[in-house]
């Protein structure tokens, strides 16, 4: 078997690293960067410091008591920082504290130890405390297995395996100081050397990969829902009516569509600001959604109007859905930082029939709204029977 020298490593990862570090200064270089992508440069940059202190005192050129500490010392610190950019970035960071206070915990760990003996314990404290870091690192990206895409959780295995790794290092200069049969004591030190270089190549490709593979995910997000509201927009909400317009063809339960637009809102902006019109938007959505089935879908039209597209529903009992959302609204004044806010709104109510296309169906529904509104506003409106039997 080849050996690996230990120092030739430290070397290959110092350079290593160095060369991510170099790169990372030019991705996404400028004010718009994402915050965990940022700490995650951060986090590589004090690695590639710690790899390089190690290889300068492995060679002799920073005196061992200097540069052993020293590099433990940023090694930590660089691998915490990592794994707290991977909690933020799982929306977790609630973690990222903890995560940090334990990186700092782990360097005192290791520096009494290092006092204590400066190669046994000093070489287990050093394993097993940053396979400890790097399992973190690991639930990080194991959190919202879920949802996780395929390159996420390879990473999350990855990193969890190489942590098993580096601590199986400490682990043996424990239990088996002088090798065992065949396995010499030196082999799972470069196992780890490697399993080191493994991660740093894997890890800095997939996390780069991984932010685009977020971004290009938002972007397919964002043009079905709207950011605000986190409910469908215009696009996604006729999106999901194409089936029920087909459907409308066929005999059986109707499908029915409430309009739904809030009542002189730009007084509301006027009055209170654009940031406390938004909170009532958001607020209007939440009162809708409680009114609503888990079948039933509602998104955003544009500006303040919604559409509400209630399946195997009659027009009479629509209309009883709008009443009760209309009543919730009007009783449910939103707080802002100066006043309760006061709303209501007004309804237009209608069932698609067979012959509808988007554009009369939507046209029906908007007659019957506009006529709330001049009847007086703050009521509900459905689409003339009479038109409806034709
Ligand atoms: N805060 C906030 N306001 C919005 C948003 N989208 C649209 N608006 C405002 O909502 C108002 C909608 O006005 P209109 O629907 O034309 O009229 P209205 O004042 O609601 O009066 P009526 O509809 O006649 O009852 C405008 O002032 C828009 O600027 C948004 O996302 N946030």
């Amino acid at each position: 078997m080849t050996n690996l020298d230990a120092s030739t490593m430290v070397l290959v990862l110092a350079l290593g690293n160095l060369a991510l570090c170099a790169v990372l200064t030019f991705f996404e270089h400028g004010p718009v960067r994402a915050p965990a992508l940022a700490a995650w440069g951060l986090s590589k940059q004090v690695q590639a410091g710690a790899w390089t202190l190690l290889a300068l005192g492995s060679a002799g050129v920073v005196p061992e008591p200097l540069a052993l500490p020293g590099g433990y010392a940023l090694l930590f610190a660089g691998v915490a920082i990592e794994a707290g950019a991977s909690w933020e970035q799982a929306g977790r960071e609630g973690w990222r504290r903890p995560t940090l206070l334990a990186g700092g915990l782990a360097i005192l760990v290791f520096f009494v130890c290092y006092l204590i003996d400066e190669q046994g314990l000093r070489s287990l404290a050093a394993s097993l405390l940053l396979g400890a870091l790097y399992l973190n690192g690991a639930a990080a990206l194991a959190s919202g297995w879920r949802q996780a895409s395929l390159l996420q959780r390879f990473l999350a295995i990855l990193t969890a395996v190489l942590a098993l790794v580096v601590a199986a290092r400490g682990l043996s200069v424990l239990l088996l100081p002088g090798g065992w049969r065949w396995l010499s004591s030196e082999l799972p030190r470069q196992l780890s050397s490697a399993a080191l270089y493994v991660l740093m190549l894997a890890n800095g490709f997939g996390v780069l990969l991984l932010a685009r593979e977020r971004a290009t995910r938002e972007l397919a997000r964002l043009e079905v829902v709207d950011p605000l509201t986190d409910v469908p927009n215009r696009r996604g909400l006729f999106a999901a009516l194409g089936p029920w317009m087909a459907l409308a063809r066929r005999p059986g339960l109707p499908t029915a569509l409430v309009v739904l637009d809030l009542d002189q809102f730009k007084r509301v902006n006027d009055g209170y600001g654009h940031p406390a019109g938004d909170a009532v938007l958001r607020h209007v959505v939440e009162l809708c959604k409680r009114q609503l089935r888990d079948s039933d879908m509602l998104g955003r039209l544009v500006g303040v109007e919604f559409a509400i597209l209630l399946p195997r529903t009659k027009l009479e009992e629509a209309v009883l859905v709008a009443e009760r959302i209309r009543a919730a609204i009007a009783s449910s004044p939103v707080k802002s930082e100066r006043a309760m806010i006061a709303m209501t709104a007004s309804f237009g109510v209608t069932v698609i029939r067979p012959e509808d296309s988007t554009v009369t169906l939507f046209q029906r529904a908007d007659d019957a709204l506009r006529a709330a509104k001049e009847a007086g506003r703050n009521r509900v409106s459905q689409a003339a029977a009479a038109e409806l039997e034709a």
